[in-house]
């Protein structure tokens, strides 16, 4: 069973279309990759398996959490049942320190299906947080406030992380560094749905792709086989010339 299936997710603002029947699947102890241009609608789509959008929109289609339909239920209950997601922008509490924002996160329960992290599995996973961990967050480098608000996801037990672009704004060795980090909780068996402006790096870490266009999802397989897919190369992996013959 998966572990978080979306299925026919409709997402308008007003009159306009931001996402129309977007279906996916995410397994245990996998990570799922979605590419596309600006404004395709991939911040669309996570957030709505989250449960919330931008602005005032309406969602229609069913989202599951372990076979249940988590479609009826608040943000924070989904977050609370472990759809854990980590929205763009490393929000993290800016006046606190890095302990301080983790110990806001109350303990949650170890059932089936849970990954649960203690702090000091998070600093093990982020050394630098753990250098940093008396720092306030405002103090913290973009990369650093990335691992934090992802440490904080990770200590909340989640079934799957949702992650809208953690890599932007990095310089390339930290994004390297999250995303082999992600990829580590992923071998570990937690489920990942990632959204990555880096289609390459993201292709580096990735079990499956889904591409995005126009509110549209137009392609999804296996990381290597989409690393082969026209349209995936010629946006975003610098043309034709990385396509082995
Ligand atoms: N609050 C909102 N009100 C109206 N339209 C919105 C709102 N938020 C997003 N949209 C529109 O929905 C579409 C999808 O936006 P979304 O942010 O999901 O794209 P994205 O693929 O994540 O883009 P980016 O890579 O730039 O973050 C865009 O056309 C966007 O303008």
């Amino acid at each position: 069973m998966n572990v978080l299936d979306a299925a026919d997710l409709t997402v308008r603002y007003g009159g306009s279309v931001a996402l129309r029947d977007a279906t996916l699947a995410v397994g245990a102890g996998r990570l799922v990759a979605v590419a596309g241009a600006n404004g395709a609608g991939k911040s669309t789509l996570v957030n709505a398996c989250a449960g919330w959008s931008r602005g005032h929109a309406s969602i229609a289609g069913d989202v599951r959490l372990d076979g249940r339909s988590v479609a009826r239920l608040a943000a924070y209950r989904r977050a609370r049942l472990g759809i854990q997601c980590v929205p763009e922008g490393k929000n993290v509490f800016g006046e606190l320190t890095v302990e301080e924002n983790f110990a806001l996160v109350p303990a949650v329960p170890r059932e089936a299906g849970r990954h649960v992290f203690s702090r000091e599995d998070v600093l093990g996973l982020f050394p630098r947080l753990h250098e940093r961990r008396t720092h306030k967050g405002s103090a913290l480098s973009g990369g650093e406030r990335q691992m934090l608000a992802i440490g904080r996801a990770l200590l909340a037990g989640p079934r799957i992380l949702l992650l809208d672009e953690p890599s932007v704004g990095l310089a390339p060795r930290l994004i390297f560094d999250v995303l082999t980090v992600v990829r580590r909780l992923v071998d570990d068996g937690l489920a990942v749905l990632l959204v990555e402006q880096n289609v390459s790096a993201a292709l580096d870490v990735a079990d499956e792709l889904y591409l995005i266009e126009r509110g549209r999802i137009v392609g999804h397989g296996d990381a290597a086989a989409m690393r082969q897919d026209e349209r995936i190369a010629q946006a975003y992996l610098g043309g034709l010339a990385e396509v082995e013959p």
